[in-house]
């Protein structure tokens, strides 16, 4: 069987026998500058920065760095098998493709090349109800759906009947984002590719949304942006609405945007199958708690009534190793595919996603585990 980490000998073969040496860098904390040269100053405004002084997007980063992984030694195993069942879906690693909106910002190919990379590796891809292509567009073998409640129960509905014919498997309710974070790298510009109606593919394709304009969207853009515009916000929302996605719903349903140990338990309580302990990058609430800092007391809080997800910060497979050892089941992959999408497209995004997996199994392989499962909390000391 082969490893992940077997890919780290093909790019030393390949650039000592072809003279062929990778064309996007293999230090994933690298990617970001390397991306930036690809991106417009607006798209990089969108990507990069986040909420406020981007203190949490950076205390996300900086809480990796606190913990240290403690390999251990003479009980390694030639073969890994990274691969586990996370709500149903089956998957060769525990790594999910995060769901981020208006991926045309990074590349004109957007989601369609992240869902045909994932799927090249046998990954979920997970779709944001901001995409740039709609559900009906996306060719993935595995596909979750991540839902922004509209505030018009039909549009919703609709979300979740296109989501199930189409063969999404597991909704996850995005519930950090009621509304947009102040974020002023958009703001000084004045940009939001929304109101230029680049990520609305899934509402201006919706039945339910067409039905509400006085006219085609064709006929008049403007009005259909500024109608999304009122249907997005949605910070009213509230636990006991739950039970509406029950109905609507058959598969798993998980809830994203958790850093609370009192918002874990009440997930558990109101019967969700699964959380992702996520602060959305630090693009929303700026001063919020870094997201593996709220990781450990959640995962201990819901044991094993809820699977806990990750994401926020991971950057690397070390980082993975990491929240994985924490108490995470999987993470979920955010800004690294993003830039590999910006740098190379669809191949941009496999490269990110093979070195990430190679530095993931490699890691495992050189701390002495033959599978992520065995990581726990010993497998890491608080620096
Ligand atoms: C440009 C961008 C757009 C995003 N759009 C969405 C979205 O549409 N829905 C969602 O639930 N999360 C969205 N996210 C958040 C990601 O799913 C994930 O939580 C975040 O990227 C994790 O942080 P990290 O990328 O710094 O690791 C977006 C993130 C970025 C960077
Ligand atoms: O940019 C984001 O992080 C995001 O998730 C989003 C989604 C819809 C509208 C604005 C922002």
């Amino acid at each position: 069987m082969a490893n992940y980490g077997d890919h780290q000998l093909s790019i030393y073969v390949q650039g000592m026998f072809q003279n062929t040496r990778p064309e996007i860098t293999t230090d994933l904390s690298r990617l970001e500058s390397q991306a930036a040269a690809n991106l417009s100053a607006e798209a990089m405004g969108y990507i990069v920065p986040s909420a406020g002084s981007g203190s949490t997007a950076r205390a996300n980063l900086a809480a990796f760095d606190r913990w240290r992984l403690v390999p251990r030694m003479l009980r390694g195993s030639t073969e890994r098998d990274l691969s586990c069942t996370i709500l149903g879906t089956k998957m060769p690693a525990p790594v999910v493709i995060a769901p981020i909106g208006v991926q045309t910002l990074a590349h004109p190919d957007g989601e369609l090349a992240t869902a045909r990379a994932a799927s090249a590796l046998g990954l979920t891809y997970t779709h944001s109800t901001q995409a740039s292509h709609s559900f009906e567009q996306i060719e993935a073998d595995s596909k979750w759906y991540q839902l922004y409640w509209p505030t018009d129960k039909d549009v919703c509905l609709s979300f979740l009947q296109r989501a199930k014919s189409n063969g999404y498997s597991v909704l996850l309710l995005t519930l950090d984002t009621g509304t947009i974070g102040w974020r002023p790298a958009d703001l000084d510009r004045g940009f939001l590719p929304f109101l230029k109606g680049e990520g609305l593919a899934n509402y201006f394709s919706d039945p339910a949304f067409q039905a509400k304009l006085a006219k085609p969207i064709a006929e008049d853009p403007t009005a259909a942006v500024m109608h999304w515009a009122q249907m997005f916000p949605n910070v009213g929302l509230g636990w006991d609405e739950l039970s509406f996605l029950r109905d609507n719903w058959d598969g798993p349903i998980v809830l994203k945007g958790i850093t609370s140990v009192d918002d874990a338990k009440l997930a558990a309580e109101h019967g969700v199958d699964g959380i992702v302990v996520s602060n959305h990058g630090g693009r929303q609430v700026d001063g919020a708690i870094a997201a593996l800092d709220a990781l450990p007391a959640i995962a201990d809080s819901v044991g094993e009534q809820v699977t806990v997800l990750f994401d926020s910060g991971v950057r690397t497979g070390s980082d993975a190793a990491k929240a994985l050892a924490l108490g995470a089941k999987a993470i979920l992959l955010g800004r690294p595919y993003l830039y590999g999408l910006a740098l190379a497209g669809q191949a941009g995004v496999e490269h990110v996603l093979r070195c990430l997996l190679a530095e993931l199994d490699l890691t495992l392989a050189l701390s002495g585990y033959a599978n992520h499962r065995e990581l726990n909390r010993d497998s890491v000391r608080a620096a």
